[in-house]
């Protein structure tokens, strides 16, 4: 079994691709590093450096490596960015995912496994939410993600192509043997930014709102840690080479925590006590996003063994410990 990573050289990608070679699948990467870093890419894997939305290379890469699942993460994450460039993430995160699923369905491949969000959920009105709650998304970023599920939905009854696609909450966290993790300078996400604070490599951190319908007015997340969520692929794969039905799971634990309660962490567990100011809401901004992952639980059996604030915010800050003495060693 050969296993196609697109945007394994990306932060969840990368984890993804441990996950398989510790399972000693075969893999190839394709990436365009437009996010990605080249050092990522496991020295197990083959890298092919190009576009998911390149159909003809996509194609040869699937016939020369004999691929047989195409686990599909590359794309566009940041929600405010899409706020703003609308079509460029429909540009990258639909149609270059359109392409991929047409050299997919050309080249006979039966397995499909997508990362979706959920961002897809919009402002949901139940929590936790459930696969089945209405799909209303309120950002570009979401309805992205949303029109290649339904591509994927459509695309897989009219040819013989199975998928699953997972509705990740908030991805946090890095490998517990600190092989790889999040390592984007410029990332976005509240946990990255906050450990980058807490070793003095940004000033402050500036929380986003603080007039939520929520019990502290900030919002909450469904923290899940990256690990955990690469083992539930590996599982969605198995479960699709058995002969398992398309599907879709949310990709949580089930609890959320609120912006102040992740600072909290950090802060305690980093031991440094970092300005933090206040901010305006930020736009595309849910109040609250919390899984009811009881689907995956039941379905693939998984069963999360790192479901822990602490321990997420510890291995998040040990990577970016090694990634600064990894800056301090190349100067
Ligand atoms: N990080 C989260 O909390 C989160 C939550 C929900 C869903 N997701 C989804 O998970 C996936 C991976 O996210 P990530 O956090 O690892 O982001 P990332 O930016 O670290 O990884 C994306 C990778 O895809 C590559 N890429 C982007 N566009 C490409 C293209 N057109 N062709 C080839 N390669 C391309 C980038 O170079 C990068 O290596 C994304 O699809 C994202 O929407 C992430
Ligand atoms: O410096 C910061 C960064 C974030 N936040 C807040 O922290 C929360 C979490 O934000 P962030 O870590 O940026 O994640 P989300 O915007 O929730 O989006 C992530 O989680 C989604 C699923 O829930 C995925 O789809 C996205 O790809 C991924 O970026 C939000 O309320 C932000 O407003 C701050 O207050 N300050």
């Amino acid at each position: 079994m050969t296993v196609l990573v697109t945007g394994g050289a990306g932060y969840i990608g990368s984890h993804m691709v441990l996950a398989l070679r510790d399972a000693g699948r075969n893999v190839v990467v394709l990436d365009n590093l437009s996010t990605g870093f080249r050092w990522a890419v496991h020295p197990e894997a083959v890298f092919v450096e190009g576009d998911c939305g390149d159909e003809d290379l996509v194609g040869r890469v699937i016939r020369e490596h004999g691929v047989d699942a195409i686990v599909h993460f590359a794309g566009s994450i940041v929600v405010p960015d899409s706020v703003v460039d609308p079509l460029g993430y429909y540009l990258n995160n639909t149609v270059r995912s359109r392409a991929l699923i047409a050299a997919a369905v050309a080249n006979g491949v039966p397995r499909f496994l997508f990362s979706s969000t959920a961002a897809v959920y919009g402002d949901a009105k139940e929590s936790p939410i459930a696969e089945s709650a209405p799909l209303d998304p309120v950002s570009p970023y979401g309805t992205s993600k949303l029109m290649t599920e339904l591509m994927l939905r459509d695309t897989a009854r009219a040819h013989p192509l199975k998928y699953v696609a997972l509705r990740y909450f908030n991805v946090a966290g890095a490998d517990p043997a600190g092989r790889s993790g999040q390592s984007s300078p410029r990332a976005t996400h509240l946990i990255k930014v906050a450990t980058q604070a807490a070793l003095g490599e940004r000033t402050h951190l500036d929380v986003f709102g603080t007039d939520y319908p929520t019990p502290d007015g900030t919002c909450l997340r469904d923290y899940i840690h990256v690990t955990d969520l690469a083992r539930a692929h590996v599982l969605a794969l198995d479960y699709l080479a058995a002969g398992g039905a398309s599907a879709v799971f949310n990709c949580g634990y089930g609890r959320g925590y609120s912006v102040l309660q992740v600072i909290e962490a950090v802060k305690r567990v980093s031991g440094v006590d970092f300005p933090v100011n206040h901010a305006p809401r930020r736009a595309g901004d849910p109040a609250a996003l919390v899984a009811d992952a009881s689907r995956i639980r039941e379905v693939l059996g998984w069963r999360p063994e790192l479901d822990d604030l602490d321990t997420i915010v510890a291995h998040a800050l040990a990577w970016e410990r090694s990634l600064a003495a990894r800056r301090r060693a190349a100067e």
